[in-house]
């Protein structure tokens, strides 16, 4: 074996794997047009609530996908940690969850709690996104899955800058609605470090390192491919079968 692939196969240091893992960041969906639209105070109110609905759609997933990875963890002292994902946006008794925040945040901008529970508003696209992501956590090991959560290590960002903006740019819609983005700001956080050192730990050879880049690579790819739906439909109006029909057309939830 040469020098050059004997460094190659070298495995990164704690420190590098995680910057590679944070440079990530430059491919996240706060870089998506339909986002810096939406920053910008650009996007019409019918694009915000297109938004609104089509993401309630990971809200709902979102515990789904956690209580997936539990199921494949044998480590007590992780689901400990763990279950608290699923509390946060489930709730519990006595306190609203992420998932009543977001649909507040629906009525806010003008949706009624039915037209988001049942999904009407949900582009093919966005549900394939979001069901790979939870099809993933079910399938791969829980510390792959936890991995690909790390996206969450570039969430509070976006999150503070629609708390900086959206009351400016949106006055139309209602602040309390807002809520569900102050949450996450500390919860996000809390998750990402021990996301982060699952990861770490886990990931050690550079085959695995890579892979573990890979697997955030795909959750990018996941809400990407979110917006790109959204772009579609909300901003270059060609929803699904534009071509033949103006009703919205697409299937509902099969399972
Ligand atoms: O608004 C956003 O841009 C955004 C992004 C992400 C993310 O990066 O996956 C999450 C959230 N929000 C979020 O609110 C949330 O609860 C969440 C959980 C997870 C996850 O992968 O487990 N990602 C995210």
């Amino acid at each position: 074996m040469s020098q050059q692939e004997a460094t190659e196969l070298m495995p990164w240091s704690r420190e590098e794997f995680e910057t590679l893992l944070r440079a990530k960041g430059d491919l996240y969906h706060i870089h998506h047009p339909y986002h810096v639209a939406m920053h910008e105070g650009k996007c019409t109110e019918e694009q915000i609530r297109a938004w609104v609905a089509n993401r309630f759609y990971y809200q709902v997933s979102i515990p789904i996908k956690d209580a997936a990875i539990m199921a494949n963890c044998h480590e007590q002292e992780v689901r400990r940690h763990w279950i608290q994902r699923i509390i946060d946006h489930d709730g519990r008794e006595g306190s609203e969850g992420g998932i009543e925040a977001w649909l507040r945040l629906g009525e806010a901008v003008g949706l009624t709690r039915e037209e988001l529970q049942d999904h009407r508003h949900v582009l093919p696209g966005v549900r394939f996104a979001v069901d790979a992501y939870v099809n993933f956590a079910g399938k791969a090991t829980w510390q792959e899955a936890a991995c690909s959560s790390l996206t969450e290590m570039f969430a509070p960002t976006i999150h503070q800058s629609r708390l900086d903006t959206w009351p400016d740019n949106y006055p139309w819609i209602d602040q309390d609605g807002l809520q569900y983005f102050r949450n996450r700001l500390s919860e996000a956080r809390r998750d990402v470090v021990h996301g982060i050192q699952i990861t770490l730990d886990h990931f050690k050879t550079r085959e695995q390192q890579e892979r573990a880049l890979n697997i955030l690579q795909f959750k990018l790819d996941v809400l990407w491919s979110l917006l790109d739906s959204l772009s579609m439909a909300h901003e270059l109006n060609r929803p699904p079968f534009h071509t033949v029909t103006d009703q919205a057309t697409w299937h509902n939830r099969l399972v």
